[in-house]
């Protein structure tokens, strides 16, 4: 049995690769996120008394937590994009808004990268529940649909952060900086 959450959150990014594209210009979008989680096998539905494996409020906590607190709002970049060094020199009480990953952050890359988040997050707060299914809506008419296999075969690094079960969206300031999901900032 699969349990499907899905939240709400406003980002805005711009994707450098296609020169030609309206995407170039910083844009924004409401999205959903939507996860799909389904026990390991180590905590099974409490048949006749509880009725489930865990309640959606303990499974939601910890990630919804880092959509709602961390994910929303964040403006999504490119290692190498020019903006990262106008917000380092200028602006640099915003750094932990900036969504950094390898290559321009299209909906493919990061929902990879959010996927591996959360399984780092299930890893340390829920071990007996893995996400079999990963879906971000861009928007009404596009979406990304992951399964596991897809993050096995993922060839590059996205950014330390997306293995890391914290607050954290990139690397440029040091891990010891995050605040962990769930505590107070
Ligand atoms: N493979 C990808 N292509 C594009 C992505 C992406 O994440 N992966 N993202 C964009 C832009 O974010 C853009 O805002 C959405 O693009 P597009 O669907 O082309 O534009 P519309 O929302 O206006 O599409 P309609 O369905 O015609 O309303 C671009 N490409």
């Amino acid at each position: 049995m699969q349990l499907q959450f899905k939240r709400r959150f406003s980002m805005a990014h711009r994707l450098r690769f296609d020169h030609n594209s309206k995407c170039m210009t910083p844009h924004g979008h409401n999205e959903f996120v939507v996860v799909n989680l389904q026990s390991k096998g180590g905590r099974q539905i409490d048949w006749g008394n509880a009725n489930y494996a865990a309640s959606f409020a303990d499974l939601k906590r910890h990630w919804h937590g880092f959509v709602d607190d961390s994910l929303d709002h964040a403006f999504q970049l490119g290692h190498d994009d020019p903006m990262l060094g106008y917000f380092q020199q200028h602006e640099p009480e915003l750094l932990t808004r900036l969504l950094v990953i390898e290559g321009d952050p299209t909906t493919e890359a990061v929902a990879t990268a959010l996927y591996m988040k959360l399984n780092a997050i299930l890893a340390a707060h829920l071990p007996d529940f893995e996400c079999v299914r990963f879906e971000i809506e861009e928007t009404p008419t596009n979406s990304v649909v992951l399964g596991p296999d897809d993050i096995a075969a993922c060839p590059i690094r996205l950014g330390d952060w997306c293995h890391r079960a914290d607050m954290s969206l990139n690397d440029l300031l040091p891990p010891s900086s995050w605040p962990q999901i769930g505590s107070a900032s």
